[in-house]
């Protein structure tokens, strides 16, 4: 698998463990990365007038000697930057001793257009914001816009959370080794980034999977394993069977938009769960989609007892408050073989007080538990959390899912799925069109969808967060909610193929 996504720290441990592994020296991965680099410059820029090379004091700045060589050998008109003077006896100071190019001091690092910017400032290593000289160089690059390939990332981005440390270059490709960063993916970072190309370097799978990393890209290779195909001898219940609590009245299409996203997830039966008095509001928009009333703790009961629902959605559109707070305490409690509780949206909003009640029920429940929060809602349960500035977004989401005992969906630009078992993927084609009211109400009934046909509840998460953005991306421009059930099918059916395939 190359899925993983490596924190700086796991990507020193992976240079070690190769190091030591052979056949590569610290030196020869230098020289593997940096000539990856060059390649790339040489192939995207090849009419580059200039190309001016920026080297810190660290492995990165000696990634970029390697790239100012090979680029002068081949004979394209380089100039040579450097904020400060290599470790002596560390493989930067051997790259820039085999440089036959006389470093200029960044100080006075100026550029003209036509030029090519190679960023060899900071890369893992990066330990604050980034400021003096080589803030100048990344407001001076900004000015001229020149095009900047970046070396593993752009200078001023954290590697482990995408986060902007002060003043950062914008990259138009960012080359990075063996596996990307969770910074390549999460927001700033994704955007700073640009694209990203990743550089084989010498670094083996074996060793990165004896890592035991814990982030990965969230990918169909991460869960296609489990996503569920119907054999050819099933029923609609066998392929599970998900209950929508709607709202009131004058809010029932929320509850409607996820019933009909978990339909087209492939559960074989759906129902919508309607306070009487939004009975006929419901009725005149469903038509494969059943109807029941369900309007307090008894009738539930008694639906959950008589037709052994297999997962429930609850909160898009349903309203805050004490109605909520039972109806979901009442799934969770449920022994009757419910599969999975999605709780979005209001249903989020109404454990707000409380939110250890809710944990504690989760953590006892046979039904799997998740938590679809936005910003605003996952600051509503987790306030610490939300409000801590030294953690990752993943690492955020992980800790939220050991406490809540369930798998938390973190949205937003990047959004992150975490389990409590420690594992979080960020996805990483999320796209500015699924920004749109109801959106969300049609990933909380894929989810459930998904959970209703058996599939494990990180997964669950996982392919309906990448089906879910895979449909926006495709349709583009003009979607809205609505649109995305229909835009799932050419998704789904090219993974049933990979699945069958
Ligand atoms: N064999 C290998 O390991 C391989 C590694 N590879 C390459 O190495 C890179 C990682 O190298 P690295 O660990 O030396 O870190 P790097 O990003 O160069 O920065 C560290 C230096 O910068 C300094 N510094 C940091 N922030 C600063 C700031 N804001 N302002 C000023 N100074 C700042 C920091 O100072 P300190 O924090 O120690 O005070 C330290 O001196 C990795 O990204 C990849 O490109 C590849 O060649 C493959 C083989
Ligand atoms: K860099």
């Amino acid at each position: 698998m190359s899925i993983e996504l490596l924190s700086p720290a796991e990507m020193a441990q992976a240079d070690r463990k190769a190091i030591e592994a052979g056949p590569f020296d610290g030196m020869g991965l230098m020289r593997n990365a940096g000539a990856a680099v060059a390649r790339e410059v040489l192939r995207r820029h090849p009419g580059a007038e200039r190309v001016h090379v920026l080297c810190g004091p660290g492995n990165n700045g000696g990634d970029g000697y390697v790239v100012a060589r090979m680029l002068a050998e081949s004979g394209v008109p380089v100039s040579l930057w450097a904020s400060g003077e290599p470790r002596p006896d560390s493989d930067a100071a051997r790259a820039a001793g085999e440089c036959p190019l006389k470093p200029m001091p960044l100080a006075g690092f100026s550029a003209q257009a036509g030029s090519v910017i190679v960023d060899a400032l900071y890369g893992a290593g990066l330990s604050r914001p980034v400021d003096g000289d080589c803030a100048r160089a990344v407001e001076l690059v900004s000015a001229l816009g020149l095009p900047v390939v970046a070396i593993d990332l752009p200078s001023g981005i954290s590697g482990e959370s995408g986060k902007a440390m002060g003043p950062a270059f914008r990259a138009g490709l960012t080359v990075t080794f063996a596996r990307k960063k969770p910074g390549h993916l999460l927001m700033p970072g994704r955007e700073f980034c640009g694209e990203v190309a990743l550089a084989d370097i010498g670094i083996s799978d074996p060793i990165i999977e004896g890592l035991g990393v814990q982030t990965f890209v969230n990918c169909p290779e991460l869960w296609l394993a489990e996503f569920p195909v119907p054999g050819v001898d099933t029923h609609k219940y066998r392929r599970g069977h998900v209950c929508a609590f709607s709202g009131g009245p004058a809010s029932t299409g929320a509850a409607r938009l996820s019933a009909l996203a978990a339909a087209r997830s492939g559960a074989g039966a759906v129902t919508v769960l309607s306070p009487g008095n939004a009975l006929a509001v419901n009725a005149m928009h469903l038509t494969s989609i059943m109807l029941r009333k369900t309007d307090d703790r008894d009738e539930l009961d008694a639906f959950l007892a008589d037709r052994h629902p297999s997962a429930f959605v609850l909160g898009p559109g349903f309203g805050v408050g004490e109605k909520a707070r039972a109806f979901a305490m009442a799934v969770l409690a449920s022994q009757a073989g419910v599969g999975g509780l999605v709780l979005d949206a209001d249903g989020i909003t109404s454990f707000r007080e409380a939110p250890d009640e809710l944990f504690a029920a989760a953590a006892n429940a046979m039904p799997a538990f998740v938590l679809t929060p936005h910003d605003g809602e996952f600051a509503r349960l987790f306030p610490d959390l939300a409000a801590d500035e030294r953690l990752s977004k993943p690492d955020r989401a992980r800790q939220a899912a050991a406490r809540a005992h369930g798998v938390v969906i973190a949205k937003g630009p990047d959004t992150v799925i975490a389990a409590p078992d420690g594992r979080a993927a960020v996805n990483p084609n999320g796209a500015p069109w699924l920004a749109t009211a109801g959106s969300g109400d049609v990933l909380a009934g894929l989810v459930a969808g998904l959970l209703a046909q058996g599939m494990p509840a990180f997964e669950a998460a996982c392919a309906a967060v990448w089906m879910h953005a895979e449909a926006g991306v495709r349709f583009g421009p003009g979607l809205i909610a609505e649109d995305l059930p229909r835009a799932l099918v050419p998704v789904l059916a090219e993974l049933v193929a990979m699945r069958c395939g």
